[in-house]
């Protein structure tokens, strides 16, 4: 890979962003693969498992950029960078030349890595994992990666609640950033296949979101926002929606 490849796993859209602050907007989704976590649950195997290496692409910038307008018939619309960790990718060049041609770009991160180029996005969304995943939140680095967004970009938190110790988990991050938005997001249960197409549990997302939504309104926890991942509740674990 050159030094300004960029590893995409796939290339989508546009749909609909499924989650948190942007939730109904038409989107891209530019995955990339690779990631420095392994959580217990991640929905996305397939772009974080090295068994799937041989299937993401170096990509330049430029290459990236015309298949986002391909998709989006050129016409400017929000481009969500995901993974895997996105922010193990040199994507400065690609997000510089995006926004001269007017697409606005959001990154979704769980802050283990700061960016200098993380103040030129539109929204930065950092995901600290809870107990549940088996991933231990890096603090430092994640308020490291706060300061490099500075003021430029909203930045928000997202937060995967499967049980109670997440939740306690989601109010201890909030307040350790109280001028961050929160959503919370109930956890999907994916069955353990490295790329899931099955239906996903429906009944199940229900009564953790309901659970969820009851806890916040009983903890009288009003800043923060519960929401589902839209695009499950619609298509279930596909890829590619
Ligand atoms: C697949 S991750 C990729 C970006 C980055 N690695 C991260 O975790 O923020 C995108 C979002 O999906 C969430 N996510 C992953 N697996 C999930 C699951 N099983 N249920 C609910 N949300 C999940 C993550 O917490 C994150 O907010
Ligand atoms: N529609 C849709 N919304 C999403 N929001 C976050 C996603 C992700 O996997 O990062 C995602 C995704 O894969 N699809
Ligand atoms: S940090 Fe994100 S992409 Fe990486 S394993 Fe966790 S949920 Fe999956
Ligand atoms: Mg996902």
């Amino acid at each position: 890979m050159t030094g300004g490849a960029i590893r995409v796993s796939e290339i989508f859209g546009p749909t609909i962003q499924g989650e948190g602050t942007l939730i109904g907007e038409p989107t891209v989704f530019v995955r990339t693969g690779g990631c420095d976590y392994r959580c217990g649950w991640c929905d996305t195997l397939h772009a974080v498992d090295p068994t799937f290496r041989d299937t993401w692409r170096p990509m330049t910038a430029e290459a990236i950029l015309a298949r986002v307008r391909d998709l989006s018939g050129g016409r400017p619309l929000v481009v969500s960078l995901s993974g895997g960790n996105p922010a193990i990718q040199p994507l400065g060049e690609l997000i510089a030349l995006g926004r001269g041609e007017g697409y606005r770009f959001a990154l979704e991160t769980q802050g283990s890595i700061p960016r200098d180029w993380f103040a030129a996005l539109d929204t930065l969304v950092l995901s600290p994992k809870p107990p549940s995943s088996g991933m231990a939140p890096d603090w430092q680095a994640f308020e490291a990666c706060l300061a490099a967004a500075g003021a430029a970009p909203r930045t928000v938190m997202k937060i995967v609640v499967f049980d109670a110790a997440d939740y306690r988990f989601a109010r201890e991050a909030a307040a350790r950033h109280p001028q961050l938005a929160v959503f919370l997001q109930p956890g999907n249960l994916v069955t353990g296949k490295a790329s899931p197409d099955e239906a996903a549990d429906l009944e199940a997302l229900a009564a953790r979101m309901r659970w969820l939504v009851e806890t916040v309104i009983a903890d009288g926890w009003f800043a923060a926002r519960v929401l589902p991942q839209l695009h499950v509740l619609l298509w279930g674990n596909r890829r590619g929606v």
